[in-house]
This record gives C-alpha cells, structure tokens and sequence, in this order.
C-alpha cells in the first residue's frame, strides 16, 4: 500500500462513526442484554454446594445482607427440603426485608413446592435434568413425564402469586427439539424465567449464543443462564449469553460450587463494568467486592486467589518497566479496570530488575529526593545490578536510592518535587498488595 493509500484509509477509518464504547455490545443489537442484565446471586444455593461450605444461620444472613447492599436483584437459597435447618434459614432470611427478591430452588416435584411456597420466598426457581445422560441416571424420566410435571408444580407456584422460573439442567447435552419444545409449553402457561443450564460446564461461547439466540426467537419470557467452570468459560458464556439476549446470570462469590463452581460475581463484575460502565456502576455497589469475597472467603475457608479479577492480591499491580512508564504516563494504557472504582489501588512494584528508570524516578519523587534523569538512570543500573543477584524489596531500592543520593547531593536543602509536580495519586509505589498474598 502507498504512503497516499494508507493514509486515505486511516482518513476514512477516523471519520467513520465511532461506537460509542468499543469493549460494549453492538448498538444495533437490539436484542442484547449486556446494558440491562441482573444478577441472581446463588451463593447460599449452589454456593452451599462447594465443597468446602459450611454456612450457619447467621452466617447466611451475613452473606444475604451484603449481598442485598451489594444490590444483587435476586439471592437464590437451598431447597427447604434439603433439611429441617434449610427450611427455617429460608424463612428467616425471607423475613430479612431485604430489597432483593428471595428465591428458593427446587425439584420438579410437587412435594418440594408445597414445601417452597410456604416459606415466604419471592419465587421459586424449579430445575430438572432433560439431558439423556440425567433422564437415564438422575431421575428416570421421560420429556412428556417432564412437560406433565413442570405444568403441574409452575400453575401450583404461580396460584400462590409468587414468580416461577423453570430451568432445564445439562441444557447444552439435551436434544435441542425436546429443550424448545419444553420452554415453549412452560412459556405458553407464564413462567416469569427460563432458564438455560451448562451443568457440566461443556459449553462454549459460540453454542450459548447460538441456543439462547434461538430460544429468544421462542419464549416471550426472560431467559436465566447458569454456567459451570469447568472448562474455564463460564465469565465468557455468561457475556455472549447476555449479547445474545439472556437477562439474567446465576453468580456465587469468588464463584464458588459444585466442583470448580460457576460464574464469580466479582469476575463477572470486571467483565461488565468494561462493556456496560454506566449501567454497572450505577447499580451495583462496587467498592463492596472486596468485603464480600473476604466474608465468604473466611466463611469457607479458603484465600482470595492471586489472580482473581480485581481483588486478587497483583491485580493492579504493574512490574515491568516498560509498563511503569506508560502506566505512570496514562493509566489506561495498561489498565482496562480502573482500581478506584473497586475501592483499590494501583501498584507499582519497581523493586525488581525489570524496573527502569521513570519507575525509579517516580520512587525518588517520593522520597522527596531531587536526582536528574541522567541520575536516575544511574541508579537504575545499581538497582538492577543487585536485582541479578537477589530478589529485592523496597528497603534495598530505598538504600540504594539515599545512598546514591548522598553521594552525589550536596548538602543544601532539597525542594520535594512531589508536592510541586502533584503526581500522588497516579502512583502508589507501596509494596502492600490489594488483598492478603494466597497462601494457596
Ligand atoms: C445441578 C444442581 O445443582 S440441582 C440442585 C442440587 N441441589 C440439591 O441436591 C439440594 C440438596 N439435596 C438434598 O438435600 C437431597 O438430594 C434431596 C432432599 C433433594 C433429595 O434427597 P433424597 O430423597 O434422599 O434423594 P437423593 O438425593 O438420593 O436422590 C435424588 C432424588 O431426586 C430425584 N430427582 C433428581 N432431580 C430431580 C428433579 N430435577 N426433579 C424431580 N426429581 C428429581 C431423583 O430421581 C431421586 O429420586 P429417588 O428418591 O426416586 O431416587
Ligand atoms: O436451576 C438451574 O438453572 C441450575 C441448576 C444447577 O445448579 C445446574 O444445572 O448446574
Ligand atoms: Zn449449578
């Protein structure tokens, strides 16, 4: 291409329309839920099914609480006949007055609805297995024994004036026929949701738009996905679900459930606030993810993973000095998420042999030394030196920085550049990490 060519198309490229966000969903997709979607926490649900859980009364009622501040629209609670404790914990957060809307899961069988209706639940989420895998093994039952059997228990839900969703579980190994047909006749009766599960977490982000695209083109009612993690996409699916037109996720904290889980709230936080800012920070409480996941964290023993999304202990931290420079020029350079609106902040670690010289200058700063570019890059070369040697903490670059300075300084008084140049609030250079190092 000729010089004049490519800089007809750069031309043509920059007065084209912009989107108005380019990491959001397409503007013409009408379709799409990405600016509308809500979220149905079920961490006291399938949470409650991690292997690791434990949660007492008042430990539910804690997790409900900040989730409810958090402003989750709908928490999820284990089926009150799991046992005699599940059936008063569910009527005594559904006492809580919370602003979220109370749901409890269950069965497609009538003794676990007469059951969940009396609790006091705002709606009651129904599931059953209509994959060959779960028909055969799991319950034993055929479509047309299914289909009977949701009509009965969603009329029964629905004369009680409650909302209803009815889910098929392993959606994405059921035979696509018997799934529209199914969502089809409980759509006809008025359910308020249907729910798509990847049970298994088999399914990939192209296969959940194609499944929840069609099924949009059949029910009339919002659709809910639930997406296991097992193969590592169920953030992804759960976005191409809403792009596709889903309206609701099933989230746990820090993502836990059976096996490796579902989709984590604050994961899928991360993912939405870069595609729907306005949206996302207007109605969820952002700041409040870090508590959350420490409350469930510490309620089922286990750490905050190093690299979970946004609170992971180095989520915000940046090492390698090409990345310091740029970050210390622009944030947005190597940031999509910015911390502040997490409540966190934003690291630089200079202390290691990767670091260069506008890291170690901006260290200076804080210090409230005064060196010149071409001593900073001095001392950067000491510091790397030892850095080949030996990992380094902040101490060694301190020294090493007031030892240099000392020797090159003369004795008259320093001015702080940092209060002059006013650079504070874009470089924090501590060494204390966002959230407690994993010990896992
Ligand atoms: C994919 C999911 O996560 S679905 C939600 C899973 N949640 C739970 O399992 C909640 C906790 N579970 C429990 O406390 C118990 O399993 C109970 C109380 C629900 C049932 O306990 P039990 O009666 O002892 O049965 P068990 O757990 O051994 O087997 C499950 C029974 O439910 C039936 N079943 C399984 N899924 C469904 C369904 N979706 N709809 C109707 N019946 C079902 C099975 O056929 C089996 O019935 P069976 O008694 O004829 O064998
Ligand atoms: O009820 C649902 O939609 C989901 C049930 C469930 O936990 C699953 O299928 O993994
Ligand atoms: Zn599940």
């Amino acid at each position: 291409m000729s010089e004049k060519e490519f800089q007809k198309v750069t031309e043509t490229a920059a007065s084209a329309p912009q989107k108005p966000n380019p990491y959001g969903p397409n503007p013409a997709d009408y379709l799409s839920n990405v600016n509308n979607f809500q979220l149905i926490d079920s961490t006291l649900r399938e949470g409650e099914q991690f292997a690791n859980a434990f949660f007492d009364t008042e430990k539910k009622i804690e997790i409900a609480k900040a989730l409810d501040d958090f402003g989750v629209d709908y928490i999820e609670l284990t089926s009150p006949v799991a046992s005699e404790q599940s059936r008063s914990d569910c009527e005594a957060i559904c006492k809580l007055g919370l602003k979220a809307k109370i749901l409890t899961h269950i069965r497609c069988h009538m003794d676990d609805a007469r059951v969940a209706v009396e609790t006091g639940v705002d709606g009651v989420d129904v599931v059953i297995g209509t994959s060959k895998f779960l028909r055969q093994y799991s319950h034993g039952k055929d479509m047309n024994y299914i289909a009977k059997s949701a009509v009965e228990v969603i009329e029964f839900v629905k004369s009680k004036g409650i909302e209803i969703r009815f889910s098929s579980e392993d959606s994405f190994r059921s035979d696509l026929v018997d799934l529209l047909n199914i969502y089809k006749t409980v759509d006809k009766i008025g359910v308020n949701r249907v729910g798509i599960a990847d049970t298994v977490g088999c399914a990939n982000p192209r296969q959940v738009y194609e499944l929840v695209r069609t099924l949009k083109g059949i029910v009339s009612c919002d659709i809910e996905c639930h997406f296991h993690n097992d193969t590592g996409c169920a953030i992804a699916n759960a976005y191409t679900a809403l792009e596709a037109g889903a309206r609701l996720i099933d989230t746990c904290v820090l993502g836990i459930g059976e096996r490796n889980g579902i989709v984590p709230l604050g994961g899928l936080m991360a993912r939405m606030i870069v595609a729907a800012p306005e949206y996302v920070k207007s109605k969820y409480k952002l700041h409040k993810i870090r508590d959350i996941e420490n409350l469930v964290a510490e309620a089922v023993e286990v750490n905050i993973p190093f690299n979970n999304p946004i609170t992971g202990f180095c989520a915000f931290t940046h090492k390698a000095g090409i990345h310091a420079k740029a970050i210390l020029a622009n944030p947005s350079t190597y940031e999509i998420l910015d911390p502040h609106d997490f409540g966190m902040k934003r690291y630089i670690h200079f202390a290691n042999r990767l670091t260069g010289w506008n890291a170690i200058k901006s260290r200076v700063d804080q210090l409230n030394l005064s060196l010149t570019d071409d001593q900073c890059k001095e001392v950067t070369t000491k510091i790397k030196r030892l850095g080949d040697i030996r990992p380094l903490n902040i101490d060694d670059v301190d020294s090493i920085i007031k030892d240099f300075h000392a020797e090159v300084s003369t004795p008259k008084l320093i001015a702080t550049k940092r209060e002059k140049e006013g650079t504070a609030d874009v470089l924090d250079l501590q060494d204390e990490p966002n959230a407690k190092k994993s010990k896992q």
